[in-house]
């Protein structure tokens, strides 16, 4: 990425899966004057000299938790493996962490991710998975969205015979400011195809989640 004036590349229609920006990405340094702003109307000095660097740091952390905004799940999810004499079961990946940030409060959104699938012809490499969750959390999300985006995503590139996304997540939103409610964890899935349609095949893969540490336990 760099400081000029550009396009956004989510406006480019790389990423169909994408609600795109259609605007002109402002640069840095617009970036910098509107943290600035923030640290003033907040109450501080930004002339100060601990707050001086601050607008440069918040734009490099805003590259890091907005990074999925410049890559596209459905590249990641183009190499697959088809020599896998036969295999049909489900593949779980259980306790993806998530950070996220919601896209009300721009508040972290921390938990974990558990993706399951039932290949059809080829499977992913595991990892690619965990990609794909981890381009569409960094990007402002409502957990409802980030859950059917990945379970969307890997349905349409794999095609496989299923998929089932469950996501539990603690909002700091709710927890450090507005309602104040420390330790709820809100709970979304999303579940396709055979997940959807068997209710036994359902059970299956809710018990394999529900045996991680994760979904047992806190998520924090
Ligand atoms: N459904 C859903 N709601 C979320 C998520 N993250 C945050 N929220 C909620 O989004 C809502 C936004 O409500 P608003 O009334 O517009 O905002 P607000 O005045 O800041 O609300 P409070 O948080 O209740 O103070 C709040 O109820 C949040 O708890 C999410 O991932 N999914
Ligand atoms: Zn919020």
């Amino acid at each position: 990425m760099n400081d000029s004036q550009a396009t956004h590349p989510a406006a480019t229609g790389g990423d169909q899966l994408t609600e795109a920006a259609d605007t002109a990405r402002p640069t840095r340094d617009e970036a910098e004057q509107a943290v600035r702003t923030l640290l003033k109307w907040a109450g501080d000095d930004p002339d100060r000299e601990g707050l001086l660097d601050t607008p440069k740091r918040v734009a490099r952390a805003y590259e890091d938790w907005f990074s999925g905004y410049f890559e596209n799940p459905v590249e990641i999810l183009q190499r697959t493996f088809e020599e896998v004499e036969g295999y049909d079961e489900m593949v779980v990946l259980r306790d993806v962490r998530v950070e996220s940030h919601c896209e009300h409060h721009l508040a972290p959104i921390i938990g974990r991710a558990h993706v399951a699938y039932m290949p059809s012809k080829r499977v992913v490499g595991i990892s690619k998975l965990a990609r794909v969750v981890e381009i569409y959390a960094k990007r402002m999300q409502i957990q409802e969205k980030l859950t059917a985006q990945i379970a969307n995503c890997i349905n349409e590139v794999l095609e496989p015979r299923g998929v089932a996304v469950v996501v539990e997540a603690e909002h700091q939103c709710m927890t450090t400011r507005g309602i104040q409610k420390p330790g709820v964890t809100m709970v979304t899935s999303r579940m396709l195809g055979s997940f959807r349609k068997n209710e036994a095949t359902r059970r299956e893969v809710l018990a394999f989640i529900s045996n991680s540490g994760g979904a047992a336990h806190h998520v924090g």
